[in-house]
């Protein structure tokens, strides 16, 4: 039996719908039980339901075999995990924006993100020293009431940053989910999870 670790929230739905597309038969109530261990008997599997950010841990640990999880988290915590498949599915950006024509503070220039390393190594990588503030959400509040210069945050539509009177103004990396193993558990089950990676990967979306 494999053990799957599933992002709750945003990823949850195309990730259900993927795997659904992928022929795996997830019971109709799998999005709107409350459950956060649902086992699926006849397919051998149990899905494991925990927060987007703790995915990756859960995965590293090995307490579950596999996990789906966004670039964005990857990218900001390096972790012992082994990438295996871009799903191509909650596609977004991380973008470094602020408000128009505001220039950074050139005495203490500060950017407030729930991505701290990300942007950390994006401002050094422009020989750029700034203080990181980090937030948990609401980022764009940041630079209007004067907390930050800019702000390091997922871009999707672009809604929340222009119903703030914000704009983007570098594009730092493009978003998408990804399956990701635990590199001990691949070695043992790597049969069984290249399966599923091949049924995967037969009906991710196009580009
Ligand atoms: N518009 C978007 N905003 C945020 N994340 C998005 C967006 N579109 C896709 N994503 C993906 O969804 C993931 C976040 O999912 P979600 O918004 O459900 O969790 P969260 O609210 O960030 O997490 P938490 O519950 O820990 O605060 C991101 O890691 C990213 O890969
Ligand atoms: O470009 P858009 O389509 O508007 O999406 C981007 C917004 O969505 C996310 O916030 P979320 O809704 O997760 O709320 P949060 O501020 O609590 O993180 C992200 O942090 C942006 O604020």
């Amino acid at each position: 039996m494999l053990t799957i670790a599933m992002p709750k929230g945003r990823i949850f739905d195309e990730a259900v719908e993927l795997l659904r597309r992928a022929d795996y038969a997830l019971p109709p109530e799998f999005a709107e039980s409350r459950k956060l261990v649902i086992d699926v008997t006849e397919e051998q599997m149990r899905f494991i339901l925990a927060k987007p950010m703790d995915v990756v841990t859960y995965v590293e640990h090995g307490v579950a075999d596999l996990g789906i999880a966004g670039k964005d988290v990857l990218m900001e915590e390096e972790r012992n995990v082994y990438e295996l498949l871009d799903l191509r599915i909650s596609r977004c950006h991380l973008a470094v924006a602020g408000l128009p024509g505001v220039k950074m503070n050139e005495i203490a220039p500060r950017v407030a993100t729930k991505y701290p390393n990300i942007a950390s190594t994006y401002f050094r990588e422009q020989g750029e020293q700034v203080e990181i503030i980090r937030l948990n959400g609401s980022i764009e509040l940041a630079p209007l009431i004067g907390l930050a210069d800019r702000i390091v945050d997922i871009v999707s539509t672009g809604r929340t940053l222009k119903e703030n009177g914000l704009v983007e103004l570098e594009r730092i990396a493009e978003v998408t989910s990804r399956l990701i193993a635990n590199p001990a558990s691949y070695r043992l089950n790597s049969g069984e999870i290249e399966r599923l990676v091949d049924r995967l990967a037969a009906v991710i979306p196009e580009r």
